[in-house]
């Protein structure tokens, strides 16, 4: 299993401070907010790890990251050139991705407290060309990706409803995805969307189409840290978490 953190965009949501460094630079407690999904692999045992950076901040990823190794894990660095989508970004992992390998994906604003460790081994378990979202129980779905469960198979998503008025679950799709390299050929054929992005929701339906997209749900803290408000929540939850300290 090979992990990707796609850590482009442009982060909109938190200017002005990115328009100084990029997003998952910004602190979150003692770390970088990057750091916690790297932590996050190598508790699950993901050690090849490939970082999608935007240009924005490269060398600061470089300069604090390196190969890696302080932390434990092997690092590869891909550039997004511009902010095309999750699933354009996606994409890039391409030539890293051999044929047979398996792959978790985590937008790297999304910060959570649960090992991947038991989800992880369950995809592993699935038949080749299918995959595996996380999920979470939200207050607020409309905001989100909503599922829509298989009424005659309770493990299947049937549907995923990009920001529903009306939600037909208290659900929502995290940024935790898990593939295997068939995901390569339905983002090839997956169109922009009306804001011009390659949207990892239309690649999630594709397999919910063919009856191929499981779940399971988290039930520990999660948060996209996207926002000031979830930034500064972030940092409150995550004091006591990160890399384990070097003496
Ligand atoms: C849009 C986009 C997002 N991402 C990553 C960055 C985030 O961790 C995650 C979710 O992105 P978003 O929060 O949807 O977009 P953003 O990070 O540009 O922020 P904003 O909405 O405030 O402008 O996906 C990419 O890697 N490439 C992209 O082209």
């Amino acid at each position: 299993m090979k992990g990707v953190i796609l850590a482009g965009g442009t982060g909109t949501r938190l200017l002005p401070l990115t328009r100084l460094i990029n997003k998952h630079l910004l602190p979150v407690g003692e770390w970088p907010m990057i750091c916690y999904g790297i932590e996050k692999f190598k508790e699950a045992g993901i050690t090849d790890i490939l970082l999608i950076i935007s240009k924005q901040s490269a060398g600061l990823y470089t300069d604090f990251l390196g190969s890696g190794s302080d932390l434990g894990v092997r690092l590869t660095y891909k550039i997004q050139e511009n902010a095309g989508g999750i699933a354009e970004a996606l994409e890039l992992a391409r030539g890293y991705i051999v044929p047979g390998d398996r792959l978790v994906v985590l937008l790297g604003d999304n910060l959570f407290l649960e090992s991947l460790k038991p989800y992880a081994d369950k995809f592993a378990e699935q038949p080749a060309g299918s995959a595996r979202v996380l999920l979470k129980r939200v207050d607020d779905p409309e905001r989100y990706g909503v599922p829509v469960f298989d009424p005659n198979h309770p493990e299947l998503i049937s549907y995923i409803e990009e920001k529903p008025k009306h939600p037909k679950s208290d659900f929502c799709v995290t940024g935790i995805y898990m593939y295997d390299d068939k995901v390569f050929e339905h983002i090839a054929v997956t169109k922009p969307s009306s804001r011009g992005e390659l949207e990892i929701t239309d690649v999630n339906n594709l397999y919910a189409s063919e009856g191929k997209l499981e779940y399971d749900i988290l039930h520990g803290w999660w948060t996209d840290a996207g926002t000031f408000e979830s930034l500064h929540a972030a940092a409150e939850q995550m004091k006591d978490t990160g890399p384990e300290k070097k003496p």
